[in-house]
């Protein structure tokens, strides 16, 4: 049913996008929806250009016969479009499950406007029941990961930090850094810990993403409601 969702929620998005867009596409089970129905706009003869936001979704939209780009070549988008893991009322995501937060929030960053798509089990009062992915370089985990528990503490925040993978095998994201996954129950003050991780050392990036998204498409048995940031 969720997987049925996420696909109305993508294909409402891919009405979405007009002949010469150049577009952000995004990562994930809901993302890969709306990939294979921007392939069949394609196919019926849209013009347009994507830059991928992962490896896995370039395969994809190649498969697809998406034109693709780079932000190199490309280094303003008009619009990107993808899943999330959280979305608050003010659309403040948490995003990273599938791992690619950081090529994601690079090419939201550079697109006029971002759509999120998803379907209605992302929605939450407040973020933080979804483990936050943060992606840290692997020199110095060990110091990184007690910057960040400090920076928890320091946030009123309880919580336990996971490897992504295990120490044995952990999880390598497509920019070659580790994502360590934060339990924290419930983030009040997602603003103050975003701006507090960045600052830390070996913290690449993280999850939570700000003042990015425009709109999101949910959906549910409803069908596809567009949702809006509160004032
Ligand atoms: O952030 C992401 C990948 O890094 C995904 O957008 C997020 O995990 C949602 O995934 P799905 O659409 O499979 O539920």
């Amino acid at each position: 049913m969720s997987d049925d969702f996420k696909r109305l929620a993508a294909e409402r998005a891919a009405e979405d996008v007009k002949p010469g867009m150049k577009l952000g596409i995004g990562t994930g089970s809901t993302a890969e929806h709306f990939v294979r129905a921007l392939g069949a706009r394609v196919r019926a003869g849209l013009d347009v250009v994507g830059v991928p936001t992962s490896e896995r979704t370039r395969e994809l939209a190649e498969a697809e016969g998406i034109k693709l780009a780079t932000l190199e070549e490309l280094p303003e988008l008009d619009l990107t479009i993808d899943g999330a893991d959280e979305i608050d009322p003010a659309l403040t995501l948490v995003k990273g499950g599938g791992g690619a937060l950081l090529r994601e929030k690079i090419v939201a960053a550079a697109s006029l406007s971002m759509i999120v798509i998803a379907d209605e089990s992302k929605l939450v009062e407040c973020l933080g029941a979804f483990p936050l992915p943060i992606e840290v370089n692997p020199f110095g985990l060990g110091a990184t990961t007690k910057a960040v528990e400090a920076c928890f503490a320091r946030n009123g925040l309880q919580g336990k930090l996971v490897l992504r993978g295990g120490a044995e095998h952990p999880f390598v994201t497509d920019g070659g850094h580790y994502i360590l996954d934060a339990h924290l129950g419930r983030i009040a003050d997602a603003a103050r810990l975003a701006h507090d991780l960045v600052a830390i050392p070996g913290v690449v990036e993280h999850g939570l993403f700000l003042g990015l998204a425009a709109k999101a498409y949910v959906a549910g048995k409803q069908g596809v409601t567009v949702v809006e940031p509160a004032k």
